[in-house]
């Protein structure tokens, strides 16, 4: 039970080293102390109530929303983890509005942190999983403090990003560019064990999730999307769909990776302020980054969300990833929303894009 046999996290990283003779061990470090803060996490998490973890703090974050004792304990937690390590120039959180101040006297790295601490915070109070996202950038002024724009590279450039799910068990799912590796939290070691090595995204899926109740605000190609995913076998997909909703990106990312699907929280009209719900630089880009790596698709639905340029830290986008079919379907339903329409059944029946369709030509 105790699985000492496999490689703890430590292992993997000194062994994905081996692929970078000119590496310092700065990077691994820093992921280290990253998995550090979620094991204090997950036990904080696990405590619950018992440790009074539950509820609100009574403040509210830059982006207006209220923040839960569990999201500034889980800031905190990651600040203590990381900042003393040498290896960064800078910090930002989903918390906090600026960059976080490094402690004086104390010597830069060359590494950028950029984290969700607490994700799925509305799921806090009534026990469903929540969890923390990160990722890693290089600082473009290594050994200099890094200042607010630095943060602002498109996903592509990540190093290295991954997020860790407090769920039955905790896992921390990391890439570092070369595929997708989960780990399992042992609580009696204390330690993240290898149990999940090559992680793929299966290419086909007939499962999705979306937050329905935002359904009057989506722009035509979503509903196009998911009519056609509820009309069942009987509509243009020629085939039954199942739906999830956890409001958890951990959670519902966690699902993809294990068994495929589809995930959207589109760009919509509901608050012409917000062009999308989640956060690029600490929700979208770290996710699909490791769904990319994956061998599934990451995108706005209108381009590969890892190739956009952000424009400020907290900056929220429209977002769409999973299994690779069914992203390719949405994106070209938005670049063409009337893609098929005319023809109704030429569309379904070629070896195209949307060759996996049998039910509907047989
Ligand atoms: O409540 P909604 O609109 O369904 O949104 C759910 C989304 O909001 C989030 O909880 C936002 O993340 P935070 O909890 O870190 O703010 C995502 O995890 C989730 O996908
Ligand atoms: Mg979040
Ligand atoms: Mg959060």
């Amino acid at each position: 039970m105790f699985n000492i046999e496999r490689s703890t996290l430590t292992e993997y990283l000194i062994d994905q080293r081996r692929h970078h003779p000119e590496a310092t061990g700065e990077l691994n470090a820093l992921i280290l102390q990253v998995a550090q803060a979620c094991k204090a996490i997950s036990r904080a998490v696990a405590h619950g109530a018992l440790a009074d973890m539950l509820g609100d703090h009574g403040s509210a974050n830059v982006q207006g929303e209220q923040q839960k004792k569990l999201d500034v304990l889980a800031d905190g937690i990651f600040l203590r983890a990381t900042h003393w390590g040498g290896g960064l120039a800078g910090m930002v959180s989903e918390e906090n509005e600026a960059p976080i101040p490094l402690p004086a006297g104390h010597a830069r790295g060359k590494y950028l942190l950029v984290f969700d601490p607490l994700d799925g915070s509305s799921n806090i109070d009534v026990n469903v999983a929540v969890g923390s996202i990160f990722s890693i950038l290089r600082a473009p002024t290594p050994g200099e403090d890094a200042v607010a724009d630095d943060f602002l590279q498109p996903g592509t450039r990540q190093v290295a990003a991954g997020y860790a799910i407090y769920g039955p068990s905790t896992m921390l799912v990391l890439s570092v560019g070369t595929g997708v590796a989960g780990f399992t939290f042992n609580p009696i070691l204390g330690d993240f064990f290898l149990t999940h090595p090559d992680i793929r995204v299966p290419d086909t899926t007939r499962e999705f999730a979306i937050n329905a109740s935002n359904s009057r605000f989506w722009e035509p190609p979503v509903r196009r999307y998911v009519d056609e995913c509820l009309a069942g076998r009987s509509g243009p997909r020629g085939a039954d769909f199942n739906m999830r909703w956890i409001a958890s990106l951990v959670a519902e990312t966690h699902r993809i990776l294990m068994r495929g699907g589809v995930f959207l929280y589109p760009r919509d009209s509901k608050d012409p302020g917000r062009p999308g719900r989640l956060r690029l630089l600490y929700e979208c880009n770290p996710i699909g980054f490791i769904v990319e790596q994956a061998g599934g698709r990451a995108s706005t639905a209108r381009m590969p969300v890892l190739e956009v340029e952000p424009e400020a830290l907290h900056q929220r986008i429209g977002f769409v990833f999973g299994s690779r079919q069914e992203v390719e379907r949405i994106e070209t339903y938005h670049a063409d929303p009337t893609a098929g329409l005319d023809s109704p059944l030429p569309l379904f029946n070629t070896r195209s894009l949307f060759s996996d369709n049998h039910a509907f030509s047989q």
